[in-house]
């Protein structure tokens, strides 16, 4: 990595300079905290699990200014980055590794009679892609699926890969056949001519839809058509994948190993996802594999060197490469933050007025049309305060989970039944519902697609003795302490664990992610800084708010902005509201509704159970409470319309 410091020929002052209307706040620091981006002679750009936001990041509190680069940022830039690679006569390659939609207002707020992600898909299209691989929200629901296979797959011109997907389709026939999502591989020719074979591999995916097949990619690895694809030597490999580079989940490693077999010494590059993390890792010394975070917030740089060691014009036999395979392959990895102070930065132009492109300017331009026709931009109220998922501990005044159980539930749900008017509540929901801070000023229809996204409905219970009721969250949410300290729970934790994750489920690694990031830097705190330093740091913390990433690839740190880490506090897995209406006149034998989202029904009714003997609980016992239905989508928009207005 290049080290800490300005670019030559950048004008800061005017980097810095206010450019729309979306945000109105600057990225963390001046260009001096930005890190340069190493080049070699092939390198990848590269997205991942962009789940719908392609308008950016729209807020003005940190750290949501760092990723204010929108889709048409991202086009001007990547217009400008491949002008310089074919200046320098080097390889650039543009790739992503898939969950495209869920998330975001410009995929999942279409009106009625569309598919999720269609739209936003069309807007990825825009830009050429070289490589292309399904992540596993592309396959929840076979409609998205079809549609992605029917509609998104050939705008990508034969750049989508699906090793180890299938579809069932009607054939001219009519009759169902299943069939590969996309090619299981492709081989191609780089613009400086290197030869390049890829694939797109899907991790061992459990939870997808009727009409859909995922096979495990250690299975996929002993495929006659893997043998066949991997057999003639390529230049390079160059493989995109939802899965992690390591780690639980991650496959890379077996299908690094299929391939060294065969091949010893072939460079190979992956590029992952799915957790959501900014990571990377070498499987030997002539591979790497880059993870590139979440959410249009991370832009992800890799890059190697080729040249040292191989002409990509050789013919290469085994045994030169068996020679090869103990020379390692200087590679490079930067996690760049998506905006556009930093993409006019390292595409090397004067400021970022200058970045862009008519094309940009179109893609921008015709999201807002599409977010104006879809009343993305409708307001609900104006947010008076951050309100944070994690940042803060959740009896905060600051936090989400204490703005949802003291004023959201309270305000929005205790009070939607009219039925049951003057018998006291509590509401009880799963922390996981929540997916995203909230930050001061307008809340509009996009925000709560990113806040609050499921449309979980309000359940109840009624006439549950106080003793009881009172007790169902801390049952729900276990006695942590015990479970540590058992050796044989922890095991079957990490069992569980892996059972989500072939669920799709990832949430659990990112936030032990976000944890570690921030204990890594007050350990650093305590152990490295003086009293001096701590202060400034203090002040700096508001602004250069982001991630800190330690990965295992070299080069220094990856972060293309040096940032502080985010505080992290863990929230409970189930929270709740107070007891609605004046409680100093019940007692515990008073019964009370037990109000819960359907999605944790079964867990409520099973801890009820537990809870008490005096009798047994059943699905019979549980009725709609919200009328007419509220969903968790809906209960900011409304809160906002009375508290925020
Ligand atoms: O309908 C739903 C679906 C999911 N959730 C919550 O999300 C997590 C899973 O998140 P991942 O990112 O897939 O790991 C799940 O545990 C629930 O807490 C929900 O509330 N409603």
């Amino acid at each position: 990595m290049g080290g800490v410091g300005a670019c030559p020929g950048i004008d800061h002052a005017q980097g810095l300079s206010p450019r729309s209307a979306r945000v109105s706040t600057q990225p963390s620091g001046g260009t001096s905290m930005l890190r340069d981006l190493v080049w070699g002679d092939v390198q990848v750009i590269h997205t991942t699990d962009i789940h719908g936001w392609y308008q950016g990041h729209q807020k003005s509190s940190y750290p949501e200014p760092n990723y204010s680069g929108d889709w048409g940022d991202f086009a001007s830039f990547v217009h400008h980055m491949r002008k310089l690679a074919k200046k320098k006569g080097v390889d650039l390659l543009l790739v992503d590794s898939g969950d495209l939609h869920d998330g975001a207002g410009l995929s999942d707020g279409f009106p009625a009679g569309q598919v999720d992600g269609h739209v936003s898909n069309q807007f990825h299209a825009r830009i050429r892609y070289d490589l292309l691989a399904p992540g596993n929200h592309e396959l929840y629901k076979y409609e998205n699926a079809y549609d992605t296979y029917k509609n998104f797959v050939p705008t990508a011109k034969g750049r989508y890969v699906a090793s180890n997907v299938n579809l069932t389709v009607p054939d001219a026939q009519g009759r169902n056949v299943s069939v590969p999502m996309a090619d299981r591989y492709i081989k191609f020719k780089t613009s400086q001519g290197r030869k390049v074979t890829s694939l797109g591999i899907l991790f061992d995916f459990t939870g997808y839809d009727k009409g859909i097949n995922v096979q495990p990619p250690k299975e996929m690895i002993k495929e006659a058509w893997f043998s066949k694809a991997i057999k003639e030597q390529p230049d390079f490999f160059l493989l995109s994948g939802h899965m992690p580079v390591r780690g639980d989940g991650s496959d890379w490693q077996a299908v690094v190993d299929a391939i060294r077999v065969v091949h010893p010494a072939v460079p190979i590059l992956i590029l992952g996802g799915h957790t959501h993390i900014r990571d990377c890792t070498q499987y030997d010394g002539r591979s790497m594999g880059l993870e590139s975070g979440r959410y249009l917030e991370t832009i992800g740089w890799a890059s190697m060197n080729l040249s040292d060691h191989h002409h990509h014009h050789h013919n290469r036999h085994q045994q030169d490469e068996a020679l090869e395979a103990g020379r390692n392959i200087s590679f490079s990895r930067s996690y760049i933050d998506a905006n556009r102070r930093n993409y006019a930065y390292h595409a090397g132009l004067m400021n970022e007025k200058k970045l862009d492109t008519g094309k940009g300017k179109k893609i921008t331009h015709d999201m807002a049309k599409v977010a104006k026709s879809w009343n993305l931009t409708e307001v609900y109220g104006n947010t008076p305060q951050d309100y944070y998922l994690s940042r803060v501990p959740s009896n905060d005044s600051s936090s989400l989970i204490h703005l949802l159980t003291q004023s959201v539930l309270p305000t929005v749900i205790s009070t939607a039944n009219p039925e049951r008017k003057g018998v006291a509540n509590i509401v009880l929901a799963n922390s996981g519902s929540q997916r995203f801070d909230i930050y001061s000023g307008p809340f509009t229809k996009n925000d709560k697609y990113i806040v609050s996204p499921f449309t979980d409905a309000f359940q109840y219970i009624k006439d549950v003795p106080l003793k009881y009721a009172q007790q169902i969250v801390s049952s729900l949410n276990g006695d942590e302490q015990a479970q540590a300290s058992s050796r044989r729970k922890r095991e079957e934790r990490a069992e569980e664990d892996r059972e989500l994750f072939r669920g799709g489920h990832v949430q659990h690694i990112f936030k032990q992610w976000q944890k570690d990031q921030y204990e890594n830097e007050e350990n650093k705190t305590a152990a490295q800084l003086d009293l001096e330093e701590l202060d400034a740091r203090a002040e700096s913390k508001k602004t250069s708010l982001g991630y800190v990433t330690t990965d295992r690839c070299p080069g220094g740190p990856g972060d293309d902005t040096v940032h502080t880490a985010i505080p992290y506090f863990s929230v409970p897995d189930y929270v709740v509201s107070p007891v609605s209406g004046n409680t100093t006149a019940l007692g515990p034998d008073d019964k009370i509704d037990v109000v819960f989202l359907d999605f944790i029904a079964s867990n409520v009714i099973r801890i009820l159970n537990r809870l008490q003997t005096e009798r047994v609980y059943s699905v019979d016992d549980v009725a709609a409470y919200a009328s007419p239905s509220l969903t968790t989508q809906e209960i900011y928009p409304e809160y906002a319309k009375v508290a925020w207005n």
